[in-house]
């Protein structure tokens, strides 16, 4: 479904040029889960910023189905770490937000919107503020907003990088149920190898300057995955293997 081509991105900073990407090459089946991971300024957020079409690449090509991006588009979503909901509506309101955008009848947006409510466990929610809710509940907003949308892909930038560890897993689970029931192909970046170990069919793991794929890992674990997982001694070893690989 997307193809990235020896895609290089080349930053001109104060202090010289900057080569965040190099020679990045993979592509991404549809409705697969793939994480890039790798340490502090290894290119991770350029990548995801360059498949959103927020950022030009220097070189190279991205092609979803075949077309090359050209710019943002309706076909990618994207999740951040700050916070998106809009403080001044309700729940309802910012998961309809992109529907209207997109010119859809009222009809048809309260239609969606109620089916998320009731797939993200917010029904009892839809009329309160943002500000009203914890953390994880507005990231729930967030996931929310990026599927009502309808995208191919959903791009997910540290989603839940601000949460503690205890609202982190259960994001993580959640996030997982609402992939299984609404197969999206996901890439997913974060610095936090266990959280993509758990998430992810396969981990693209980048090294740091200049940002290049250091190894692509296939994760042998099956799905549904559970807290057993996280706790399972193969997961243990992996994770020191990948350590290891990461430095
Ligand atoms: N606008 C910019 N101008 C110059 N250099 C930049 C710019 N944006 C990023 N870089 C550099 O590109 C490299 C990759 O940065 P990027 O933010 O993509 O890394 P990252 O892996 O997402 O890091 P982190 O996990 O800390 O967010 C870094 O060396 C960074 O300093």
């Amino acid at each position: 479904m997307m193809e990235i081509k020896q895609l290089s991105k080349v930053f001109a900073g104060v202090s010289g040029e900057v080569v965040a990407l190099q020679n990045i090459d993979f592509s991404v089946k549809q409705g697969e889960f793939v994480s890039i991971v790798g340490t502090s300024g290894c290119g991770k957020s350029t990548l995801l910023s360059i498949v959103a079409g927020l950022s030009k690449h220097t070189s190279g090509e991205i092609l979803v189905e075949g077309k090359a991006i050209s710019g943002p588009g309706s076909d990618r979503a994207v999740v951040f770490q700050s916070d998106a909901t809009f403080p001044w509506l309700t729940v309802s309101e910012n998961i309809e937000y992109g529907m209207k955008v997109k010119r859809m009848s009222k009809e048809a947006r309260k239609k969606k919107c109620d089916e998320l409510l009731e797939l993200l466990e917010l029904e009892k929610f839809r009329d309160a503020y943002p500000r009203e809710m914890s953390g994880g509940m507005r990231k729930r907003i967030d996931i929310g907003r990026a599927y009502a949308v309808e995208p191919q892909i959903l791009l997910m930038d540290e989603p839940f990088g601000a949460l503690d560890v205890v609202t982190r897993e259960a994001m993580q689970d959640e996030l997982l149920r609402i992939w299984s029931e609404r197969r999206k192909t996901v890439i997913f970046v974060t610095h936090d190898l266990e959280e993509a170990m758990f998430l992810s069919d396969r981990i693209i793991l980048l090294s740091p300057r200049p940002g290049r794929i250091k190894q692509i890992i296939d994760l042998p674990f099956a799905r549904p995955r559970t807290q057993q997982l996280r706790e399972s001694h193969e997961f243990y070893e992996l994770r020191n293997q990948l350590r290891k690989i990461m430095g």
